[in-house]
């Protein structure tokens, strides 16, 4: 029977699993100064540089915490506040508050961090946005350093709790003490704001955006998150709380288990190897790629790289983001995908033409064909970066031969230019496609002569297949991994590539889809790259597969009429292969 004061909130799940405990809930500070002039200017700004003085030494504190508790790419967080402290927009503006209109330094730091944060969050462009949050962080905390009172009060935490706040800053976050903060819900926040990220590294469940509801919670009310599914429980009944205590007692042994598997080789259950690769936007996803057993990268998506900056980056700066990938996964694959800029993805600041229909337009490769320069800068800093790992070059959105020609031409000039110039080459790089086009994976047996392999891009592949955007609710019954057309482009693009002794990989939704899985294994798949937090349930579940066993059942799959008769299939044959 449900307790009379339950209360269910819903948010959303951020970082996965099960919380049991009383909440704590944090209370921050919205202290507002009042504007009140001072006397001696000259002393109130060397007020403000002293406590601008221990916000730095903390922050330094902090980031080495962090980069010892987390690693060196989260801790760079805290090398963005530390510029903050010293950015002469923010400074000099304050202590200009300061010296010519005798204003006092909260005021003064108030009023411009203030101005900071509403211009930042008035920007069309989410990355700017989210930086609203670090610039709260910096200017709470200078703000806690004037009026000498203590900046939050997460590392003091001593008990089992879970956490409750409005938003947490980076800084709480890397603070939290995952032996006593068991998880966290906050009233604000998306999926992909720094606290989402830091719990996802420290692996503390966390649900964010649980609205103002949650501001109800008070200290030592019991809880219940159920970050699977984004729930929070508050005040369960005793039923609910023997019900999910089992459950966190399963989750937690499932999760042991797969930890086990976390260095073996992925083999099915009668001998078959295939491999796990993990797909990234970017070197902060290195940390859970390795965490998570990845046998490999199948695809660094290079565009995130290009976005939310005002230039191109330089062939520098691409070459030292290529090699730390490359060095840190120590001689494992590295598919690295280049620029696929176009359709969703824009770069404001290369004004392309607005195009009617930008999915059917000048992307991905068809732009790096168009304008040679940028795609060559890229391919430079590719080249110099392979000497440094097992790197392997994969264009997107290849629709046909001459494209693959054009762009393999345009890699050996700068091979060669490179050559001559005597920086180092590898000369083991393989070059592959995309299979995402269904032109080309109609073709696929032509391509697969020139091409070292392909990766079935099926998010693309089943948009164009179906023609139903990906990103469209209204058609998303459309969208059909397991439908039959899209198993046969599948098995085309599988067996065209055998033909020439070639490997293919998939590098889209599906191949981390558990009900995809079994059929992707019977028909010859040879890497499956996924989001790493899929890798360990995908080995898993391969371990216990046959993979002759399905490759038998292929004919019959790719003969049902419908996804769902499929689903059907494969739900009922591993069923009674488990039982
Ligand atoms: C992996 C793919 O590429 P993206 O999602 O980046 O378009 C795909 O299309 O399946
Ligand atoms: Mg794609």
């Amino acid at each position: 029977m449900t307790n009379k004061t339950t209360k269910r909130l819903s948010g959303i799940a951020a970082s996965p699993g099960i919380a049991i405990a009383k909440a704590f809930r944090l209370r921050q500070d919205h202290y507002v100064p009042a504007d009140g002039a001072i006397a001696d200017p000259v002393a109130e700004a060397e007020r403000f540089r002293e406590a601008a003085a221990v916000a730095k030494a903390e922050l330094e504190a902090i980031r080495a915490m962090t980069e010892r508790k987390i690693g060196a790419a989260k801790a760079e967080i805290f090398e963005a506040h530390l510029l903050l402290l010293e950015d002469p927009d923010l400074i000099d503006a304050i202590l200009e508050k300061i010296g010519q209109e005798s204003m006092n330094a909260e005021y003064a730091l108030h009023e411009t961090a203030q101005g900071f944060i509403d211009l930042l969050l008035s920007m069309d462009n989410e990355l700017l946005r989210a930086r609203a949050a670090d610039v709260r962080d910096v200017s709470g905390r200078l703000m806690s350093r004037l009026r000498g009172v203590s900046y939050a009060a997460v590392s003091a935490i001593s008990e089992p709790c879970v956490l409750v706040a409005e938003d947490l800053t980076p800084s709480d976050t890397a603070q939290l003490n995952p032996d006593y903060v068991l998880g966290f819900v906050t009233e604000i926040g998306s999926r992909t704001s720094h606290s989402a990220i830091m719990a996802r590294s420290l692996e503390i469940p966390a649900i964010v955006g649980a609205g103002t509801e949650a501001a109800d919670i008070e200290t030592g009310t019991m809880i219940i998150m159920d970050a699977e599914q984004g729930s929070v429980i508050v005040e369960p009944s005793d039923e609910e709380l023997t019900a999910y205590q089992a459950r966190k007692v399963e989750y937690d042994r499932r999760k042991d288990e797969l930890r086990k598997l976390m260095d073996q080789p992925t083999v099915s259950q009668d001998g078959h190897r295939v491999e796990l690769a993990a797909n990234i936007g970017s070197v902060e996803d290195l940390q859970k790629v390795l965490a998570n057993g990845a046998e490999g990268i199948g695809l660094f998506r290079t565009e995130f790289l290009y976005m939310g900056r005002a230039a191109l980056p330089s062939e520098e700066e691409q070459f030292h983001v290529y090699k730390h990938v490359l060095e840190r996964m120590e001689g494992k694959p590295v598919v690295i995908r280049t620029l696929d800029i176009g359709g969703d993805k824009e770069l404001p600041y290369m004004k392309l033409p607005a195009e009617s229909n930008p999915f059917l337009g000048l992307r991905a490769i068809r732009l790096c064909l168009d304008r040679q320069e940028l795609f060559r800068t890229q391919l430079r800093a590719l080249l110099r970066a392979s000497v440094h790992g097992q790197l392997k070059i994969m264009f997107p959105m290849i629709a046909v031969a001459a494209e693959l020609r054009e762009a393999k031409r345009l890699l050996r000039e700068e091979k060669e230019k490179l050559l001559r110039e005597g920086v180092p080459v590898s000369e083991s790089i393989e070059v592959g496609i995309m299979v995402e086009v269904p032109a080309a994976a109609l073709a696929a047996d032509m391509l697969a002569k020139e091409a070292d392999f392909f990766s079935i891009g099926t998010n693309d592949l089943i948009q164009y297949t179906m023609a139903a955007d990906r990103m469209n609710e209204n058609v998303a019954y459309l969208y059909q991994p397991c439908h039959p057309s899209i198993l046969r482009l599948i098995r085309m693009v599988i067996q065209a590539a055998a033909k020439e002794g070639k490997w293919v990989g998939m590098c889209g939704e599906m191949a981390g889809d558990q009900t995809a899985i079994p059929v992707l294994l019977g028909m010859g798949l040879h890497e499956f790259s996924m989001s790493a937090s899929s890798i360990l349930p995908a080995r898993a579940l391969i371990k216990r597969l046959s993979q002759r066993d399905w490759a038998a059942h292929t004919e019959q799959i790719l003969s049902m009429d419908s996804q769902e008769s499929i689903h059907a299939f494969v739900n009922q044959q591993t069923r009674s292969d488990f039982a």
